[in-house]
């Protein structure tokens, strides 16, 4: 990941670069020599800078919590998990952007690939929610029509904190039809969810036949919330 000021920037800063940003393969490879899969995507990840992207990323990623002092993203990475959906593999190419301004036309020039993107605000942030009507407004710019589009609104662990209701998280989403949960990178709250939802969307799409229901990632995730039987 190319975080500022980590060791990796160092390595980071030996790639190409653009203005002094990092720029990697435009088109991350799919085909890992010892991954074995069915299914390919790209899933990126959006949002401001300190939502806690990288952090649900690794979370996902490795199962763990980078905490501790925040280091921004320099640029964009991706990293690769494969995933089991109903006995097909799913391999995700999963991007992580830089939520910095000054970063935005390199990541821009990615979102046309995207099948899935994961927009993140942060609960204890009210400005990063006022900003996702701006960020939406990008996508429908940027990305392709039928994207997937859910809507995280991350930290919930940060109880104390918190600034956006549960509630205005739900109905931003329901007024722009996108999927929507809380998720925290710090408990691991919904975290799989979020990407086994976009996972299963990806399957269905190539596999499903012209008589078939279409899989709703909306549905899907309101009925995994209602599984967990809580009220995340
Ligand atoms: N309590 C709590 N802290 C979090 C959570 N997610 C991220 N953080 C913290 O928030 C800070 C920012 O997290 P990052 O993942 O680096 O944020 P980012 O969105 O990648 O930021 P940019 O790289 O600048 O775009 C770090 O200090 C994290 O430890 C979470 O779910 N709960």
């Amino acid at each position: 990941m190319s975080k500022a000021g980590s060791k990796k920037s160092s390595k980071a800063a030996k790639r190409p670069t653009a203005n002094g940003i990092p720029i990697l393969p435009r088109q991350g490879s799919l085909q890992g020599a010892s991954e074995f899969y069915d299914f390919a995507c790209k899933v990126m990840l959006i949002g401001d800078s300190g939502v806690g992207k990288t952090c649900v990323l690794v979370r996902f990623k490795d199962g763990a919590f980078l905490s501790g002092s925040f280091i921004s993203t320099v640029g964009i990475d991706f990293r690769n998990k494969v995933v089991n959906v109903d006995g097909a593999k799913v391999k995700l190419q999963i991007w992580d952007t830089a939520g910095q301004e000054r970063f935005r036309s390199v990541t821009h020039a990615y979102y046309r690939d995207a099948h899935a993107l994961l927009l993140l605000y942060d609960v204890t942030n009210k400005t990063s929610f006022d900003n996702i009507r701006a960020w939406l407004s990008e996508i429908h710019e940027y990305a392709q029509q039928d994207v997937v589009i859910m809507l995280l609104g991350n930290k919930a662990d940060m109880q104390a904190e918190r600034v956006v209701k549960r509630e205005e998280g739900e109905k931003l989403a329901r007024d722009f039809g996108i999927a929507f949960m809380e998720t925290s990178a710090k408990t691991g709250l919904n975290v799989e969810l979020a990407f086994m939802a976009v996972a299963k969307d990806l399957k269905s799409r190539k596999t499903r036949k012209p008589n078939d229901p279409k899989f709703s990632v909306t549905e899907y995730v309101d009925q995994e919330k209602q599984n967990q039987g809580c009220c995340s």
